[in-house]
């Protein structure tokens, strides 16, 4: 057996016998400074980034690791990284069946970034202090950039990190702000913030966070004002646009299974405290794009000579995301999500060959999307589409599931449905009542909010930031019961952090309380409502 810590050089023919291919770099001789910090290091980092990283150092466009920083989860650096001496197996799930497996050790280290941690602490300290150091990329989910409630208050937390300033902060935020208030004092080094995670103008939302923490220090008189005007000035600190495509689901049984099998010793699967699901492998799809603007102030890696990665202006990255993350991937992901919760699938793949659930996502994607959003150029949506649905989600040997989908939806709405509402109000020639099959979806979502499925039974909800806020709301409501479906969801439906609108002033909340109110009148109805809505409004695709 093979384990992913031997010598990968002097070990060539294990790993080959395994199936292996193995850099052919000696990542012990790329021992330049630090130009790459990733936040984050989890599947999609380990699966995405790192093979990115991986092609530099094997090209020598690259002469030193990527170093990998977690605010969030401290056992994922033990579990994923040290244990394994920071090495990843990386494996594409081909449709055809072939499994191919590929070890990185494009990492440099990794290290838990928190106060209760002094060496990895201050190692950061140390490389955001370097002027070598060119970009910091994070995927560090959603909710990782977000320091407000749902009513729009800052958070307890942030206002005690912008009440003690950068010498304690704690929110991961603040860190990052203090980070750079080290580099502004080093010496007003430039470097580009560059946030890959899934959310239209993503760039701006890091910018925003950061810029929150630093002016509310600038105001307490913790830090100066040049500390503001250099996180301000595009010349020295950018917050670039980025559209992230890979679909990389939580390492699978199959995977593992199929690793032992296959004489690789490390298959095992951690479930972390912290919720993360990891193993020294991941699993992922051929398929990615990466599309970034290309404004690094300090200067960036040869990203464009690695395939699947476009580097262009800024309009150009923002149709591209909001192409994927609002119209033509990721709202279909979370129709799939929160359907498939209820009606008990545990896999995407097979999801989609349920014709029903099939015509959803095409009525969502073609029908109520793809005429309102912008031809990126770079991507064509229908072409994306098209792939989508008759290539990457059937895909047997990718093994999503809807349960890992529905994390945080509630932080997901807005950007997934949201903006192609906005399309509607804006287009005089449209009206967002035009839509049924998003409204429809969001009423699934208020119906998967109460935990008990199509067929009656219960069933624990995907993690997500809101649940204890707005589960109360719909507990008491019983499958075939009369209630007042309008007093139970009218905080949800005219909460405008959740949704992007108030549903009912743009006259869709009436219409969410109507699929709703057919969704819970008996065992069977979220089926039956689906089936009656698709006979009742579905459009021929060709
Ligand atoms: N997995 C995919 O298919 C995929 C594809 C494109 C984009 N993305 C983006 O990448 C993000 C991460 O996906 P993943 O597959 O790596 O997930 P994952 O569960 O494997 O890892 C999540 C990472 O985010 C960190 N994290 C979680 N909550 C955090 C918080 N509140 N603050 C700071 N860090 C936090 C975790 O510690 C971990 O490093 C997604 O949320 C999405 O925005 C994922
Ligand atoms: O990663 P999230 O939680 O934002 O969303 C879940 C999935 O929709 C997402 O991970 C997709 O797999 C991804 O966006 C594909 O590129």
């Amino acid at each position: 057996m093979v384990k992913i810590t031997d010598d990968y050089l002097n070990n060539q023919q294990e790993f080959a016998d395994a199936g292996i291919k193995v850099p052919t770099y000696d990542i012990k001789q790329k021992t330049g400074a630090t130009k790459w910090v990733h936040f984050g290091g989890g599947n999609l980092f380990r699966a995405f980034h790192a093979a990115i990283a991986d092609r530099l150092l094997e090209s020598g466009d690259l002469d030193a690791g990527v170093v990998v920083a977690e605010t969030h989860d401290k056992d994922v650096v033990q579990d994923a990284y040290k244990k394994f001496n920071d090495k990843i197996l990386r494996v594409i799930t081909h449709e055809d069946g072939n499994f191919e497996k590929e070890l990185f050790a494009s990492v440099a280290d990794a290290l838990f970034f928190d106060q209760s941690n002094p060496d990895g602490w201050n190692k950061l300290f140390k490389i955001f202090e370097n002027p070598a150091l060119q970009l910091a990329t994070f995927s560090i989910t959603e909710k990782g950039y977000n320091l407000w409630d749902s009513k729009g208050n800052l958070l307890p937390a942030i206002e005690d990190d912008i009440k003690n300033g950068p010498e304690a902060p704690k929110n991961n935020m603040a860190s990052l702000t203090a980070l750079m208030f080290a580099r502004f004092k080093a010496g007003k080094y430039p470097m580009a913030l560059l946030s890959t995670d899934n959310f239209s103008q993503n760039g701006e939302k890091l910018e925003k966070s950061v810029l929150t923490i630093a002016e509310g220090w600038e105001e307490n008189g913790l830090v100066p004002e040049a500390f503001v005007d250099y996180l301000k000035d595009d010349h020295k600190v950018s917050f670039p646009l980025s559209m992230i495509d890979r679909i990389t689901p939580n390492p699978s049984e199959a995977v593992s299974e199929k690793l032992k099998a296959d004489g690789f010793e490390d298959y095992q699967i951690f479930h972390t405290p912290g919720h993360t699901n990891i193993a020294a492998f991941t699993n992922t799809e051929e398929v990615h794009y990466l599309v970034i603007e290309d404004d690094f102030p300090n200067g960036r890696p040869a990203l464009d000579k690695v395939a699947g990665v476009t580097l262009t202006d800024r309009d150009t990255v923002n149709d591209a995301d909001e192409m994927k993350v609002t119209t033509c991937l990721n709202p279909l992901h979370t129709a799939l999500a929160v359907n498939g919760s209820l009606l008990g699938f545990d896999s995407i793949a097979k999801e989609v060959s349920d014709p029903d659930m099939l015509n959803l996502i095409k009525q969502i994607g073609y029908v109520e999307g793809l005429p309102v959003v912008k031809d990126p150029k770079v991507i064509n949506p229908k072409t994306f589409i098209d792939q989508l649905v008759n290539k990457r989600l059937p895909n047997p040997y990718i093994p999503d599931m809807p349960q890992r989908i529905a994390a945080d939806t509630s932080q997901k709405l807005s950007i997934r449905y949201g903006v192609t509402i906005q399309h509607y109000i804006d287009d005089p020639k449209r009206d967002p009542k035009d839509l049924h099959f998003i409204p429809l979806v969001l009423a699934t979502w208020c119906r998967y909010l109460m935990a008990i499925d199509d067929q009656g039974k219960p069933f624990e909800p995907s993690r997500d930031p809101l649940l204890s806020e707005l589960q109360p709301k719909v507990q008491d409501i019983k499958l075939g019961e009369k209630t007042d479906v309008h007093a139970h969801l009218k905080d949800i439906l005219s909460n405008q952090k959740i949704f992007g609108h108030d549903l009912y002033e743009i006259g869709l909340g009436d219409v969410v309380e109507g699929y709703f109110t057919s969704q819970i009148s008996g065992v069977g109805a979220v089926r039956k409502t689906l089936e009656d809505t698709l006979s009742k409004y579905a459009k021929q695709i060709n």
